[in-house]
């Protein structure tokens, strides 16, 4: 248990709280739950359909924090001790939502349905018991740049004014509705202008996080290991589950588009100080990006598979990348973002945040830690049986 006082960022103390986390056992939930426990005091009610990214810390051996945090294995489509445990805590953040793009076109409705209809509930408790709100949403709802619609040559690319995406002053762009790629983008804006209406119109305390491409260690699933063979993660694990196969990383049309990647451990740190200091996020929309680290995805793949050859000892792939179309790859109706830039000038000026870890070395933690859990069980899963004599 932390035992100093925790100030917050103008210097008063940081009373000890009770978070009620939706979502707690996915990616970004068990890093945060972790950091909380063991840098806070603050009490986690830790609400999921799934505990196993969280076990670690659930055990009767994490003891200097089992009494810090509960789970509630709780579906929040539908189960009334929702409200209850809002009305327990004094914030709540909700992390749940359907997040993989292999998702948003060939499950539109389960998209559309856990980002914005069950998120309904979640606002609504907050707003009708006066209770604080970080909702999570998503950089996608910047959708394209305005850049995307210059000719390809047009010196203007390079001016940020036409690509660099800010919460107070840049568009929403999807494509048309038959990309259903989009489903996603377009259900995480309209909670997100429910939530600053609820905000405008009767003083609900919110804060909305854009996350920009968060990596790290336990990020989705391994096809075939500790998800569905047939399943399609978010690019970190697709490439990771390629290289622990020893397989070609599949660039979706040429990996020409841009991402700025951000380590989960840093990303997680600009969450912490919006938790620790209301008085500064309430009422704010906030990207937690890391624009240094800007590739395309095929340079992402190169780095990924030098990386991986260093940490495994295993020799570099012959053939490292194949290209494959994204009809092919996520079927019918995707559609994708060409480059994500944040704007830090808000975040900057609010919490004084800054990404710290370079994407070598976010990568070279992440993929040590893939090749510890996974090389052994992907070496039995795809050992030949021995023939019988
Ligand atoms: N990781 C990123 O880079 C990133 C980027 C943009 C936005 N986000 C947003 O951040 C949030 C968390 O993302 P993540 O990467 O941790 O995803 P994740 O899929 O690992 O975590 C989401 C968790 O929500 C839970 N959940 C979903 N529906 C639920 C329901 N009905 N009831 C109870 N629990 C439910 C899931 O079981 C899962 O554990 C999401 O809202 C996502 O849209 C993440
Ligand atoms: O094997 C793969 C997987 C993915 N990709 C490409 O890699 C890029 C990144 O793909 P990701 O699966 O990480 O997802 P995206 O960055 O497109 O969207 C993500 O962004 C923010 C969040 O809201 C979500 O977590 C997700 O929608 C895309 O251009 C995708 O087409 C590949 O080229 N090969």
């Amino acid at each position: 248990m932390a035992s100093t006082v925790r100030v917050d960022l103008d210097g008063n103390e940081v009373k000890a709280m009770t978070i009620c986390m939706i979502g707690a056992g996915g990616f970004i939930g068990s890093h945060l739950c972790e950091k909380i426990l063991s840098e806070t005091s603050h009490k986690v009610l830790a609400v999921d359909v799934y505990n196993d990214k969280i076990k670690h810390l659930l055990e009767p051996q994490t003891k200097q924090w089992v009494e810090r945090i509960q789970f509630h294995r709780i579906n929040i489509k539908h189960d009334s001790r929702l409200e209850g445990l809002i009305k327990m805590a004094d914030l709540t953040i909700n992390l749940a939502a359907i997040c993989t793009p292999a998702d948003y076109n060939t499950r539109p409705l389960d998209t559309i349905y856990s980002n914005f209809i069950d998120a309904l509930p979640v606002v609504k408790y907050c707003s009708e018991n006066n209770k604080r709100l970080i909702h999570f949403s998503t950089c996608e709802v910047y959708g394209k740049t305005i850049g995307s619609f210059l000719p390809k040559d047009s010196p203007l690319r390079e001016d940020p004014q036409f690509y660099l995406l800010s919460e107070d002053a840049s568009p929403c762009i999807f494509g048309p509705i038959e990309k259903q790629r989009w489903s996603y983008a377009c259900a995480k804006q309209l909670i997100e202008r429910l939530v600053y209406a609820e905000g405008a119109e009767n003083g609900l305390e919110f804060t909305i996080v854009r996350p920009f491409n968060w990596i790290g260690p336990r990020m989705d699933f391994i096809p075939g290991i500790d998800g569905p063979s047939e399943g399609v993660p978010r690019v970190l694990a697709c490439f990771s589950n390629n290289l622990l196969r020893g397989e070609p990383l599949k660039l979706v049309d040429g990996g020409e588009s841009q991402r700025t990647f951000v380590y989960i451990k840093d990303a997680i740190e600009a969450v912490l100080l919006m938790i620790e200091n209301p008085a500064r996020a309430n009422g704010h929309i906030f990207n937690v990006g890391n624009p240094h680290n800007e590739v395309t995805v095929k340079q992402l793949a190169e780095m990924m598979a030098e990386v991986y050859s260093k940490v495994s000892g295993e020799p570099a792939l012959e053939q490292p990348t194949i290209d494959v179309s994204s009809k092919e790859f996520y079927g019918e109706g995707y559609d994708d973002s060409d480059k994500r830039i944040p704007d830090m000038t808000i975040i900057n000026r609010q919490l004084g945040w800054n990404p710290k870890t370079s994407l070598w070395d976010l990568l070279e933690s992440t993929l040590t830690y893939q090749h510890r859990t996974y090389a052994e069980a992907i070496k039995q899963a795809t050992a030949k049986p021995v023939a019988s004599s």
